[in-house]
């Protein structure tokens, strides 16, 4: 490692071995460069055993990065430096020390969607009105508390006298016995569990205080209070840790995390050593001063002075757009551009956007021109319904406690096992206590079943025979077996439809997956592959080597950097999004949208593509929106490309008629077949009967309260929250709202 390759202050934040640090900077500053080279140091000019260092970062994505850039730097012994995320450091951790508290070691970790199915099972038990309570709002209970390290029973003392706060304490309850009941950890709970582990067993946390000597957190901003807790438990007795983050790249506050852990750092560790970086290496003068004008306009910040010497560069182009069709069409364009004319490769590009929804019309556009692509987010591999099918048979065969997997397959493919047989096994279940699975062993015991068992015998005789096998045979083979025996892959066949190609293209995909994972693993198990699977963030579907062009949300975006970066979608409305302007405390959540949008902009190092809309679908309803205001806070000295007004012939009312006259003069002799078109008449004003505040009903979605009226030139705009269908911005004279 060559120290000389840093600047001043990160060479006095590489040097600062001992204690604690804190590492306070904007965005391509060279906080994570900081980090690798630190390691380095530690290594080779320390001497310190690399088995005691730990770096933790967000994503498994900016893990493998770091995990790379430590490999090249330091060679021999790195592989036994923790280069992980909070969540599969706290896996290691539980497989090995779980059963202290009560879990078998072999837990299986729930995702979004197992949870989802769990809560409805236990909503239906306790016999809740998910009209009224809905699971979602459950889940998200949970996980907050969760989150602030809140326990059942401290979530019900904290719920006396609130009638839906005792709801969710009893809910909580529920699930977290439903949860072990199944040997299962939602993602939550990794991080809980093992606090929980360290405060209650000295010996645990005494073994892993002296095995990590050193620890490293990357993105410190967006730790919330269990994550901080688990850190500072685990420095506690060495105190060597280092923290890096920047307060304006915030954008996990929805999921918990904590900003009053960068001010907290100096509470807890008075003695810590507060170095800031100054320097950028990312980007160009332009795009800097375009981020700083962004972030300046929230309040209550860390002013920080960023300077960049890589020169001025080109400025930010702007462009507005009728739809998001166009838009799509134009970075389409702008990228097959880069990469002829500009000697760009695609990998350099990457398309940001605020809601997974908008990656389908640059997909559309980018297959029509032969644009390689990955979308990161959206349907993940691992979330298909065949991958997810055939996981749960390996699962089952893993470890059947996990009632939600072995239920999921007990029918796939078709057994010929009714409903009624399947819920009679359950209740059975849960009368004797046992599983799912255990109960399936015993179906013949089950009176009320009768001759039903003999369907389910095989499939228990089956699983049976697998588990008999593991470890004799290899994990592909296992696999490949569980296909051949179920004839999953032959139904697929049958069905003959592109589709289904596709979902045997995806299996295959996942056959190559195992046996990449038996290559790389010393010692591979099933259970470790399972484990693996379960932590596979969107983001992972990255393959560094391949050559395409990234879409994906903001979220998935930090820490990552690319030579062009195309903002797609800059309308108020989507970004900041309706959510957050309609809010109650909006003044909070557009300052979060807004570090977003600083995250966004500080990806790009040398050309930035700003976009947007004038109209655009959204869940089946065209919004009119105006260019965002974060667009607006830069100068338009940085922009290419100005921000103009929508002239009035562009408007769409204006657009319908003039086609609607077309049409006219076009027939005139039809003119009694002649329909008014969707957005004719928009002229008329119609008087309103509801205001700010006010409950009402739509036809088509139902009831939900008005947020808020804007009074423009032919109409009003109305906007309003629906119940069940979200915030919707509408003109009073089409939504014909009625007051309720
Ligand atoms: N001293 C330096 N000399 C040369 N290049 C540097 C130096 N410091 C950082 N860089 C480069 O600048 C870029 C940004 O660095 P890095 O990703 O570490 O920044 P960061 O502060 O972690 O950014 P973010 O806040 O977005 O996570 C990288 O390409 C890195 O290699
Ligand atoms: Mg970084």
């Amino acid at each position: 490692m060559d120290i000389n390759t840093l600047n001043e202050p990160q060479k006095r934040a590489v040097l600062q071995t001992e204690g604690p640090v804190l590492i306070l900077a904007g965005a391509g500053s060279g906080k994570t460069r900081v980090l690798t080279h630190r390691t380095a140091y530690l290594i080779e000019e320390k001497g310190v055993n690399p088995y005691h260092i730990m770096a933790i970062t967000f994503t498994n994505k900016a893990a493998g990065e770091m995990r790379e850039r430590i490999d090249d730097m330091v060679g021999y012994g790195s592989e036994s430096i923790w280069v992980t995320t909070f969540h599969s450091t706290c896996v290691r951790i539980l497989r090995r020390f779980i059963d202290r508290l009560g879990f078998a070691t072999n837990f299986t970790i729930y995702d979004a969607d197992d949870q989802k199915t769990l809560m409805k099972d236990l909503l239906k038990r306790l016999n809740i009105d998910t009209k009224i309570y809905k699971e979602k709002m459950f889940l998200a209970a949970i996980s907050s508390a969760k989150d602030e390290l809140i326990g059942p029973t401290e979530f019900a003392l904290n719920a006396a006298g609130d009638y839906v706060k005792e709801k969710q304490a009893l809910v909580y309850r529920e699930y977290q016995q439903a949860l072990k009941k199944n040997n299962a950890l939602d993602f939550d709970d990794l991080i809980f569990y093992t606090v929980e582990l360290f405060k209650t067993d000295a010996e645990v946390l005494d073994y892993y205080q002296e095995r990590f000597r050193y620890i490293m957190v990357d993105e410190y901003q967006d730790t919330n209070t269990a994550q901080f807790e688990l850190v500072r438990l685990l420095a506690g007795k060495y105190k060597n840790l280092c923290v890096v983050g920047d307060d304006d790249q915030s954008i996990y506050k929805f999921r918990g995390a904590n900003i009053y852990n960068i001010l907290n750092f100096e509470k807890y560790f008075p003695e810590a050593v507060v170095i800031k970086l100054e320097q950028n290496y990312r980007s160009t003068q332009n795009i800097l001063d375009a981020a700083n004008q962004v972030i300046a306009n929230n309040r209550g910040r860390k002013e920080k002075r960023l300077f960049t010497l890589n020169g001025e560069g080109e400025k930010i182009a702007f462009h507005q757009f009728e739809t998001g069709y166009d838009e799509a069409e134009y970075v389409a364009r702008d990228i097959t551009e880069k990469v002829y004319k500009q000697g760009y490769q695609y990998k350099d590009c990457a398309v940001l956007y605020r809601t997974n929804a908008q990656s389908r019309m640059f997909e559309e556009k980018f297959v029509v021109s032969n644009i390689p692509y990955k979308i990161v987010g959206g349907v993940n591999f691992y979330a298909r319904k065949e991958i997810k099918d055939l996981l749960c048979y390996l699962k089952t065969i893993d470890n059947a406690s996990d009632d939600l997997a072995v239920r999921r397959i007990i029918n796939v493919p078709k057994r010929g096992i009714g409903a009624t047989t399947l819920n009679r096994v359950q209740e059975y279940a849960i009368a004797q206590d046992m599983s799912f699975y255990n109960a399936l062993k015993v179906a013949e015991d089950i009176p009320s079943i009768g001759k039903a068992s003999a369907k389910i015998r095989p499939f228990v005789l089956f699983i049976q025979a697998m588990r008999s096998k593991l470890g004799m045979i290899s994990l592909v083979e296992l696999l490949e077996e569980v296909i051949e025996t179920t004839g999953y892959v032959k139904e697929l066949e049958a069905e003959g439809t592109d589709e289904a190609e596709a979902r045997i293209e995806n299996i295959d995909e996942l056959i190559s997956k195992v046996a990449a994972y038996e290559e790389a693993e010393e010692q591979p198990t099933l259970s470790g592959f399972l484990e693996e699977v379960a932590l596979v963030a969107d983001i992972d579907s990255l393959e560094d080597e391949s050559n395409y062009v990234v879409l994906m949300t903001l979220h998935s975006a930090k820490g990552l950097e690319f030579s062009n970066v195309y903002l797609a979608g800059m309308e108020d409305g989507l970004f900041p999004s309706y959510m957050s302007i309609m809010s109650d405390n909006a003044a909070e959540e557009i300052e979060e949208e807004r570090r977003l949008a600083y995250v966004g902009i500080t990806r790009a190092k040398e050309n930035l593509s700003i976009s947007c809309a004038r109209q655009r679908m959204i869940r089946g309803e065209t919004q009119y929106n105006k260019v965002s205001r974060f667009v607006r806070e830069i100068s338009p000295e940085l922009l290419a490309g100005a921000i103009k007004k929508p002239k009035i012939e562009d408007l769409p009312m204006k657009k319908a008629y003039q086609q609607a006259k077309e049409e006219f003069r076009k027939k005139p002799f039809a003119a009694t077949s002649y329909s008014t078109p969707k957005n004719f008449g928009t002229a008329q004003k119609i008087a309103l009967t509801y205001g700010v505040g006010d409950r009402v009903r739509h036809m088509k979605f139902g009831e939900g309260s008005v947020k808020g009226i804007v009074e423009g030139g032919r109409d009003y705009e109305v906007t309003v929250d629906f119940d069940t269908a979200g915030v919707k911005k509408m003109f009073a004279s089409f939504a014909k709202l009625k007051k309720i």
